[in-house]
């Protein structure tokens, strides 16, 4: 059976774990050629190794989206190593919760640096690239969908207490796909969002004493949730459980297909059915 993404290049931001990663498997089961990101180069080569090893082809660029220069660097690596850019998946991200109060403007910046400025470089510095590919295609006469994917949360669509940054990021990220939408329809290029309720990953995993840290861009960031709050939480989910990052991912894919060439500019709210929080 022919596969439904055979040779497109897709680029996905923070898939050394979690969400991203499994992205990355998906896509490339399908077909694609990944350029895999993260900050962190162990598991971001990890995801390459495991898409070789499957029979796909897949290339690490690391470091942090939120570094100026990276979204010149990461497009640059998908050109030069395939020649190409079909899908592009901005997933890379964390929280850094305080109430407001207790809020400092390093908060506020960092998580506006990687849920929104960096996506917008990355769709900024591709646009040029997508381009001259789609002047190519069209004077043979072609027509290639891409895709843009980019990644919100529940808490950007209702709120969420503590997440003042993350939740004004990840509302952004909404306008940002709706206007890309528009800008981009004549470079036949669909840009919808998927908005996450809650999955299981390093971000949200319940820890014993719900007080884990991660060191993220230099920085030793809380992750996870304490596991009576994770009960709490999953009761309140009408499929009555967390997603997966394989369900997560699946709805990425959905965009990714052509089954979807005709849908642009929407948020898919993947979360069990919790339209809350
Ligand atoms: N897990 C959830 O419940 C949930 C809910 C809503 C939205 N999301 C969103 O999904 C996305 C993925 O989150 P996840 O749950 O898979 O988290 P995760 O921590 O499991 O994976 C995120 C990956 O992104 C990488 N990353 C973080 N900052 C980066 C940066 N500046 N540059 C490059 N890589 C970076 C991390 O190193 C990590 O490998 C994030 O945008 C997150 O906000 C997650
Ligand atoms: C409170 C819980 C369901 C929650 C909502 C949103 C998150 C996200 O990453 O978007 C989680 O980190 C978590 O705070």
């Amino acid at each position: 059976m022919s596969k439904k993404l055979e040779g497109k290049v897709a680029l996905i931001t923070g898939s050394g774990r979690g969400i991203g990663r499994a992205i990355a498997l998906k896509l490339a089961a399908d077909g694609a050629r990944v350029v895999v990101n993260d900050l962190d180069a162990e598991p971001a080569q990890e995801v390459v190794e495991a898409i070789k090893a499957m029979g796909g082809e897949a290339v690490a660029c690391i470091g942090s989206v939120s570094a100026p220069d990276f979204a010149e660097r990461f497009v640059g690596t998908a050109v030069e190593h395939y020649k190409g850019l079909d899908i592009i998946v901005n997933n890379a991200g964390y929280t850094w919760d305080s109430v407001i109060q207790k809020m400092t403007d390093e908060q506020w910046y960092a998580m506006l640096d990687v849920h929104l400025t960096a996506p917008f470089r990355i769709l900024r510095a591709a646009q040029p690239v997508i381009r001259s590919l789609v002047k190519a295609e069209q004077d043979a006469g072609l027509r290639n969908i891409r895709k843009v994917v980019n990644i919100s949360s529940v808490a950007g669509l209702f709120g969420n207490a503590g997440q003042a940054n993350y939740s004004t990021a990840k509302a952004g990220i909404t306008g940002m796909t709706m206007t890309l939408a528009k800008e981009w329809g004549r470079l036949n290029t669909t840009v919808n969002c998927v908005a996450y309720g809650f999955i299981k990953t390093r971000l949200t995993e319940a820890t014993a004493d719900g007080n884990a840290t991660a060191e993220i861009e230099g920085r030793e960031i809380k992750v996870g949730i304490n596991p009576d709050l994770m009960t709490m939480l999953e009761r309140s989910i009408p499929l009555g459980r967390a997603g997966t990052p394989q369900e997560a991912a699946g709805s990425v894919y959905m965009f990714c297909i052509p089954e979807s060439d005709y849908v642009s500019g929407q948020t898919l709210i993947c979360s069990g059915g919790l339209t809350g929080i």
